[in-house]
């Protein structure tokens, strides 16, 4: 009987793959891909349960969805374009703080007078009167597109399936008005367009993403298990400084004072007589506790960063758990 390690897709081109390898790479995960670069499988060094899948942003969108993949990085404007009720499919385990842009709807800087949804909505029903045929919507976000329309009232039109350039639609005549993904704004802006007011369909970032229908066996729960804890590990510790000092009078008055003033706690007890007291504190108010810690006597207040913070409970495996359910009991059945 096999069983399947962890298959995890990740981004090997394109915006997403630098800042992705950079993640993982903080969280202490390096890529070993033997026959060089244009491997498309490879291994994370010194964990045995995970397999890594080089693949694109849209293909792990659709991997998530068929199972065929046990998690992955993608862009969560791709997982709701490409997975029909994609919360019954797959679980957004964590964003991951890179990858933002907006799926947006932009117009013609031309049509001043359309400035919202609902401004669309009488230019969509004017136009067949004055131009003979309907509006049309340049995009490859079709579904994203007529869910949005659809919540807006807007049903006469006609979509206009982009493959790339969208932006450029209007000017050419190919379509009225687009839908697309924006950052900076440069590219809509060099086309002449604009985005509506309340033209968000959606604020996208990357994501860690798990599938709900691939076949979790142990070996891959395993993988999972190891890769959620480093990833949890870095983020705590991103989160945290470590600040020491010598002071006479840390005792458990004190240390409450401490948690309840500036959310420090003292993880590794009250110091023995003569050693440095350990706090453990959130990054944004150190310079205001070591002030406080000043002021009452303390000495050499150390502050340092932290690469890792392992604990025992993992809150990423607990959301992962609770969306896969129980082990099921023949697991090598299905695995691969
Ligand atoms: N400015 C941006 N423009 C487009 N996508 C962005 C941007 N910033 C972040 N992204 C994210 O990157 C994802 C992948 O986009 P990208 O164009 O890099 O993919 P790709 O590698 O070209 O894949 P494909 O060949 O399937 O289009 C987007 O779906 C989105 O989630
Ligand atoms: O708001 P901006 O910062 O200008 O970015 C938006 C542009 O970037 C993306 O294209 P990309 O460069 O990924 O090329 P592609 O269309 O070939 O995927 C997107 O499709 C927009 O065209
Ligand atoms: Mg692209």
């Amino acid at each position: 009987m096999t069983d399947s390690p962890l298959l995890l897709g990740i981004p090997s081109k394109g915006r997403l793959q630098e800042n992705c390898a950079a993640f993982f790479g903080r969280a202490g995960m390096r890529f070993v891909q033997e026959r060089g670069a244009r491997d498309y499988r490879g291994a994370v060094a010194g964990m045995d349960d995970v397999e890594v899948l080089f693949l694109s942003a849209s293909e792990i969108a659709g991997q998530l969805a068929s199972g065929a993949i046990h998690m992955g990085v993608t862009g969560e404007d791709l997982v709701r374009e490409t997975i029909p009720r994609a919360d019954e499919r797959v679980l957004m385990i964590e964003p991951l703080g890179f990858g933002q842009a907006n799926v947006v709807v932009a117009v013609p800087q031309a049509w001043i007078d359309v400035r919202g949804m609902m401004d669309v909505e009488d230019v969509a029903a004017s136009f067949r009167q004055r131009h003979g045929r309907r509006l049309r919507v340049a995009t490859k976000y079709v579904n994203l597109t007529r869910g949005f329309f659809s919540g807006h009232g807007v049903a006469d039109y006609l979509i206009v399936e982009s493959l790339g350039a969208t932006e450029g639609a209007p000017a050419s005549g190919a379509a009225d008005l687009i839908v697309d993904i924006t950052t900076t704004g440069a590219t809509l802006a060099a086309n002449a367009l604009k985005v509506l007011e309340d033209g968000i369909i959606l604020r996208s970032e990357a994501n860690l993403v798990g599938s709900l229908s691939a076949p979790w066996g142990a070996r891959a729960r395993a993988g999972a298990a190891a890769v959620l804890a480093r990833i949890a590990a870095q983020a705590r510790a991103a989160a945290t400084r470590e600040v020491r000092c010598a002071l006479a009078e840390a005792d458990e008055p004190l240390l409450a004072d401490l948690a309840g003033r500036f959310g420090a706690g003292a993880p590794f007890g009250p110091p023995a007589a003569g050693q440095p007291l350990t706090l453990h504190a959130p990054a944004a108010t150190i310079y205001a506790l070591a002030d406080w810690l000043a002021a009452r006597g303390a000495h050499t207040i150390s502050v340092s960063t932290l690469d890792f913070v392992f604990e025992p409970e993992n809150a990423l495996m607990q959301k992962l758990e609770a969306g896969l359910g129980p082990t099921p009991a023949a697991d090598g059945a299905r695995a691969g």
